[in-house]
């Protein structure tokens, strides 16, 4: 929690003035009580109107600025918690998008997004509540007593007598719910990824009549937050009555023992009048304090949740400068003895790959599904590290570039393809915000898109709904294909991002891409033989295994795996040619 309240530092003054002014609100609400006092002592008993009027106006007066510093304080506290909220969100967001995919994947969408959310909501609210609340009521509970005691000491100390039970009841309260809304947080970020999950697989789940299973799924983690959101409310619910309970036995005593000593002529009616008014704003402390208590509870769990992201630190990590180091000439992909797993205990998903790669060739990588092809690629963009040997962009290893660097150099078209909500102009642009209208066309002439963007009604401004939903699998692909060509990358990488295109179209797309710059690296990952036999150089992955490296021709001769690959997919005369 403190950790966080660093991101507070601009905003020292309003964390200074805001609980400030809550002190003369307070002040002046503690005042309230022994002016009425002494217009009752003074005044009504004596049947002194004057005095009465006198101490009637300063009761207004303090009234008011009571009210003007409330107010006042409520705007510096919204104004700081709103800056604070954003900060946060900012820099755990930006925090989030330094972290590898691996460590995102691993981290999970829904709760990251749980965390950047309601997380930070609620730290939010509890800045709002720290400026507000938290410094109020022990202004109000330690000026209460202070004025109890200067009122009637004999009393004081009856209510002295109860602050071990009233801490006592605090205490249990936060010991016993922090963890419980922990576990609740969990809990949301269990149904937040169920949500997430049924919603993108909805049409998966109506073909598989799946409806009733995954509500009761569903309906097995809701229940799972209501009954932890019971438990939290049983605990919080007795606090109030508890709370009141010790307070009003506490009036009892103070009005049972004020009277006997308002009979023995020590105390007078006014101040007894007074001195309850004071156990009562104590009371009303104490309530509000259960509150913010359940309400730190949370921000604690809250804290905890977005600490623990804070703490991920980025596994890739990023050379800031470029070094002087000189570069292999010529090369634009080299892998050095490469090995790799996802899991760093598991098996390797790459095992001594090693290949190099001249510029401006076209790339096969073949293999059957789960060989480590998309590894490759993803090797090449450094979403992860190698466990051991090097991979080298342009000669240089991809730990010697700035990731920004290393990336603009390369275009990637993923396997699975994702748009963003915007036009079509807008997603293809994404690739290179700065590129004017002809790089648009142009980009996505060379995809194949330009004609079937032109049908559309709005053509270039045709709205992509969210994740592309309005347009056919092949249609995105030619955009996300299009997306990565507008960057003029050196190394353009299609991780069977022309899957669903028939061979025309893909062929097309091949060509075009091609004949635009013959100097490119083209990678064209793909499990199908016919899309990669023409490449300058196959690369044919087998079980994280390179098992043959070379032209079609050399390759159906030597390698048995893409012998039996191409004899699988290619017909006679098409694997001979
Ligand atoms: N993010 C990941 N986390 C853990 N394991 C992964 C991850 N991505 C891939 N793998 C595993 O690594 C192996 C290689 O996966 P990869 O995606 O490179 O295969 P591929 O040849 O591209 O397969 P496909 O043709 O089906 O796309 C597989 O066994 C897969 O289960």
């Amino acid at each position: 929690m403190f950790k966080l309240m660093k991101h507070l530092r601009n905003y020292r003054k309003e964390v200074i003035i805001g609980p400030l002014l809550k002190f003369l609100e307070v002040i002046c609400e503690l005042a309230l009580p022994t002016i009425m006092a002494l217009a009752i002592n003074n005044g009504v008993i004596m049947q002194d109107k004057s005095y009465v009027l006198k101490m009637g106006g300063l009761m207004v007066i303090l009234a008011f600025a009571g009210f003007a510093c409330a107010w006042v304080c409520q705007r510096v506290a919204s104004y700081t918690s709103q800056g604070f909220g954003t900060m946060l969100r900012d820099k755990l967001f930006s925090h989030i998008m330094s972290l590898s995919p691996g460590q995102v994947r691993d981290m999970g969408a829904s709760t990251l997004t749980n965390r950047l959310t309601n997380d930070v909501n609620q730290m939010q609210l509890w800045v709002a509540m720290m400026i507000r609340l938290v410094s109020r009521s022990p202004f109000i509970i330690i000026g209460s007593l202070i004025m109890a005691f200067s009122l009637d000491v004999r009393l004081a100390l009856i209510l002295l007598a109860a602050t071990p039970f009233l801490g006592l009841i605090i205490y249990l309260l936060t010991r016993f719910t922090s963890p419980l809304y922990r576990s609740y947080q969990s809990r949301l970020d269990i149904l937040g990824r169920r949500v997430k999950e049924n919603l993108s697989g909805v049409r998966v789940i109506r073909a598989f009549s799946k409806e009733d299973y995954e509500e009761k799924r569903f309906a097995s983690d809701n229940n799972g937050v209501r009954d932890t959101g019971l438990g939290i409310g049983r605990l919080s619910a007795l606090y109030s009555p508890l709370t009141s309970l010790v307070v009003n036995l506490v009036i009892l005593t103070i009005l049972w023992q004020g009277g006997i000593h308002i009979e023995g002529g020590t105390l007078s009616q006014g101040d007894l009048i007074a001195f309850i008014s004071y156990v009562n704003q104590i009371l009303v402390a104490l309530l509000v304090l259960a509150n913010l208590i359940i309400l730190f509870t949370r921000s604690l769990a809250a804290a905890g949740r977005i600490n623990h992201v804070f703490d991920i630190t980025p596994d890739i990590i990023e050379n800031p400068r470029f070094p002087e180091t000189p570069a292999i000439a010529g090369e634009a992909v080299g892998f050095s003895h490469v090995r790799f797993g996802y899991n760093m205990t598991g098996e390797p998903v790459l095992d001594n790959a090693d290949f190099t790669i001249p510029r401006g060739k076209v790339v096969g990588i073949i293999g059957a599904t789960g060989s480590g092809k998309s590894t490759i690629a993803a090797l090449i963009l450094r979403f992860f590290d190698v466990m051991e040997g090097s991979v080298r962009v342009d000669g240089r290893d991809v730990k010697d570039y700035p990731l920004t660097v290393l990336r603009e150099k390369i275009g990637f078209v993923p396997q699975k393809t994702k748009l963003f909500s915007g036009t079509i102009a807008d997603n293809i642009r994404w690739g290179n915000p700065g590129a004017p209208d002809e790089q648009v066309r142009h980009a996505a002439t060379l995809a194949q898109a330009h004609d079937f963007i032109m049908e559309m009604p709005a053509g270039y401004d045709s709205p992509v709904s969210r994740d592309g939903r309005n347009l056919s699998g092949g249609q995105k692909q030619r955009i996300a294909v299009a997306r990565a060509l507008i960057r003029q990358p050196d190394i353009l990488i299609l991780d069977d991002a022309t899957s669903a295109l028939d061979f025309r179209t893909e062929a097309l797309v091949r060509t075009a891409i091609r004949r635009d710059a013959p100097d490119r690296t083209m990678f064209i990952i793909s499990q199908r033989a016919g899309i990669v036999k023409d490449a300058d150089i196959i690369i044919v992955c087998d079980n994280g295994r390179i098992a043959g490296i070379g032209s079609h021709a050399s390759l159906h001769e030597s390698c048995g795996v893409y012998r039996n690959i191409c004899m699988s997919q290619l017909t006679g005369q098409e694997a001979a040619s």
